[in-house]
């Protein structure tokens, strides 16, 4: 046989076997649409990528047990679609899981991502993460934010009835950001006002850079950093950092002023003073320089907001949509808080258990954070029988979870709180990280420190605001046109804002 024919038969065998192994190697991941050279399934995802990937998920994600398999330009991506798959990860295989993919928009805008929110897992997030759960968010320092909850809360209803007497709509976005900014603004620094002003305005243009995928997430390093900068995104990141670093560091000096003065009263701190008090005190080992104090702060504010805004909006949206609900819930309200209370007691939360169970069912529907933060895999981790390589990043996603038949039964869609309301004895379920179909904090390591910060901000407000004023469509709108759709963006507020116009109540 003439060498030429031995050479092309050999190599003829070894494309073969290079076929099978990668084959072999492809059948291992998990399932995944078909896919084109360079972008890989990128042209598949659209703005809301959570409906993107529920609907990928239900159309090639069936044999995945709950996994798809995605390239997203340069990212590997593994997305989470349902409950069971999200137990297997929670339990199983969370430590792989628990690092951030890094971005240059959270480098610039979060002082090199020394916010625990995105910090690489490792000993300063587990430091940093410690110092908010015990330090920052824990039950006693909430507590201590209460005369702040009642003020503001005092303040939102004055400003809804000065409509309410006018005889106007609101626009209930606009209110309840106010509110809850203003909230998180005096608890991080002391001060609400000029201040919560200046931070309205740097969320909202910081949000817009940091939504969507990024040059770097498509294209190689050096073509990347060539889009940047011709497209002018790191001016503006360099801009917007700048921007925070100059407020974040009058405050900083502010409080260091006022510490000189003399320290005050442990239950009196904010955010800052605690920070900086910590650091005087050595910080359990993790080195609190300027910078990872202010990254620290804005970070606690950046994560608690919006978030926390969007939840009572969507919530007044589905009570609007469905009066029943509405009814019921005024009906526990009005049992719960007496004429003779001026304003609703904290410690009459607990008493509304219909309330708590309204809250549960906005935040399966409508998780301010669908896909949660991304997650990446520092090690290659065998889930459910496929093997999904170090460095995937991974989207747990939660709306889609929260729609799941096999987790919520056959009307998924209908907001129905009842689910969440069972009888003596049983415990109902909770969003604490361990009823894997019903996570909209997150579970596992990187699971959300600010449950107990967010739910009395929560369900003051929508206490208060249902006690004092019955909430009507404007213009003959009936229930059945709200538009239920969601914006696109990391967290999804309401595609059009809610408009409604209060009625005075005469407390029964
Ligand atoms: C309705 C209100 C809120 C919702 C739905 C929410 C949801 C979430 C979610 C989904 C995550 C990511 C979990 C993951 O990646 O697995 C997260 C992380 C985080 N949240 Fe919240 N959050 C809320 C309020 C707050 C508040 C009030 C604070 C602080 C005052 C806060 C501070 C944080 C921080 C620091 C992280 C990062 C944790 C880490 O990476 O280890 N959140 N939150």
């Amino acid at each position: 046989m003439s060498p030429y024919v031995l050479a092309a038969a050999a190599a003829g065998v070894l494309i073969v076997f290079l076929f099978a192994v990668k084959n072999r190697r492809r059948s291992k991941l998990p399932p995944s649409p078909p896919s084109l050279p360079l972008i890989g399934h990128l042209h598949l995802i659209g703005r809301r990528a959570h409906r993107s990937f529920h609907e990928l998920h239900l159309r090639y994600g069936g044999r995945g047990g709950g996994l798809l398999f995605l390239q997203l330009g340069r990212r590997r991506t593994l997305v989470v679609s349902t409950a069971a798959a999200a137990s297997d990860l929670f339990r199983n295989h969370d430590l792989a899981f628990a690092s951030r993919p890094r971005t240059v928009a959270g480098d610039k805008l979060m002082y090199g991502c020394r916010n625990v929110s995105f910090s690489p897992y490792g000993e300063d997030w587990r430091r940093g993460k410690k110092i908010a759960v015990v330090h920052l968010l824990s039950p006693r320092r909430v507590e201590s934010f209460a005369p702040v909850r009642a003020a503001e809360v005092d303040a939102l209803v004055a400003r809804a009835r000065l409509a309410a007497v006018a005889g106007e709509a609101v626009e209930l976005r606009e209110l309840l950001y106010g509110y809850t900014n203003a909230v998180v603004t005096r608890a991080a620094t002391g001060t609400a006002g000029a201040t919560a002003e200046k931070l309205k305005q740097l969320l909202g243009n910081s949000s817009a850079l940091v939504a969507g995928f990024q040059p770097e997430d498509v294209l190689p390093d050096a073509p990347a950093r060539f889009v940047r900068w011709a497209t002018g995104i790191d001016k503006k990141l360099d801009d917007m950092a700048e921007a925070w670093d100059k407020f974040l560091s009058e405050i900083v000096a502010s409080h260091e002023e006022k510490e000189r003065g003399g320290a005050g009263r442990e239950d009196d701190e904010d955010f800052l003073d605690v920070l900086l008090r910590l650091r005087e005190e050595g910080a359990g080992g993790l080195e609190l320089t300027d910078d990872r104090i202010k990254a620290t702060v804005e970070d606690m504010i950046a994560a608690a907001t919006e978030t926390s805004s969007q939840t009572l909006e969507w919530t007044m949206a589905e009570l609007v949509a469905n009066p029943r609900v509405m009814a019921k819930l005024q009906d526990e309200i009005a049992r719960v808080a007496t004429t003779d209370q001026p304003a609703i007691a904290e410690s009459d939360l607990n008493k509304m258990e219909y309330l708590r169970a309204v809250f549960k069912e906005t935040l399966r529907l409508h998780p301010p954070a669908p896909l949660l933060v991304p997650h990446e895999s520092t090690a290659p981790a065998v889930v459910q029988g496929y093997e999904v390589p170090a460095k995937t990043t991974l989207f747990i996603n939660v709306w889609a979870i929260g729609r799941d038949p096999a987790a919520w039964g056959d009307a998924p869609e209908e907001f129905r709180p009842e689910r969440f309301v069972v009888g003596d004895g049983d415990a109902p379920v909770d969003f604490r990280g361990t009823d894997y179909q019903f996570i909209p904090f997150g579970a596992g390591r990187r699971m959300c420190p600010g449950i107990n910060f967010a739910m009395p901000v929560l369900e003051l407000a929508l206490a208060s605001l249902l006690r004092h004023f019955d909430w009507e469509l404007p213009g003959g709108m009936r229930p059945a046109d709200l538009d239920m759709d969601e914006a696109p963006g990391l967290t999804t507020p309401r595609r059009v804002p809610l408009v409604l116009v209060p009625r005075c109540k005469t407390l029964a």
